[in-house]
């Protein structure tokens, strides 16, 4: 059977794979994340989630899963914020409009790779100055694409999503599971 290596230091990633059976080690990877602005979204998480991997050794019987989620507006990405003024801008500018969330999912193991990218679009209400000074005054956006997180007070921000809402939150963990099994990976 194969060990499944978590290339990530998320502890949202890691939550969802544990909830959903998988036993995990962890080696987190510090991968150069600088992207060529004229990307798009759904390409970079995949150049990037590769680039995560490649970062990393792989020994025999691991199956080494690295991952991405960026923010897509307008054709521009939204990384993590730079600071409090960089995520106001990220808020005001989804305020009352929908955006895409990519997160791409490399998966690698001695017998070969595999990198697959899921798409949900978020759709959020009008915010106010003042829901955005509030929001800004938690410890929600700094580790976070697009300076927010659904779920948490993040949330309170959406009125609608079409597409797998854990991807939002970093990991489409239904698709995940299934192709870590193509991958030999046992879930309990
Ligand atoms: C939009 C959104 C993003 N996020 C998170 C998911 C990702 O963890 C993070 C984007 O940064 P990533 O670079 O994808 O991941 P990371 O730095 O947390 O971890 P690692 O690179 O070690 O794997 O934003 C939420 O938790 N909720 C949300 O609603």
């Amino acid at each position: 059977m194969k060990t499944l290596v978590l290339g990530s230091q998320s502890p949202r990633r890691k939550a969802l794979l544990e909830m959903a059976g998988c036993s995990l080690i962890l080696r987190p990877s510090y991968a150069d994340e600088t992207l060529e602005p004229s990307v798009p979204a759904d390409e970079a998480a995949a150049y990037l989630a590769e680039q995560k991997s490649t970062a990393l050794q792989l020994e025999r019987n691991e199956v080494l899963l690295t991952s991405d989620t960026v923010v897509s507006i307008d054709g521009d990405i939204l990384g993590k914020p730079a600071d409090r003024q960089d995520a106001r801008q990220m808020l005001e500018r989804m305020s009352g409009r929908t955006h895409q969330v990519y997160t791409a999912v490399c998966l690698r193991s001695e017998e070969g790779r595999r990198t697959f990218t899921t798409g949900t679009d978020v759709s959020f209400y009008t915010l106010t100055d003042e829901e955005i000074d509030h929001y800004l005054n938690t410890d929600e956006p700094w580790d976070k694409a697009g300076g927010y997180g659904i779920q948490g007070k993040g949330g309170l921000f959406v009125r609608e999503i079409k597409g797998d809402y854990y991807n939002v939150v970093g990991l489409p963990i239904a698709r995940v599971i299934r192709e870590l099994k193509e991958f030999g990976v046992s879930i309990h």
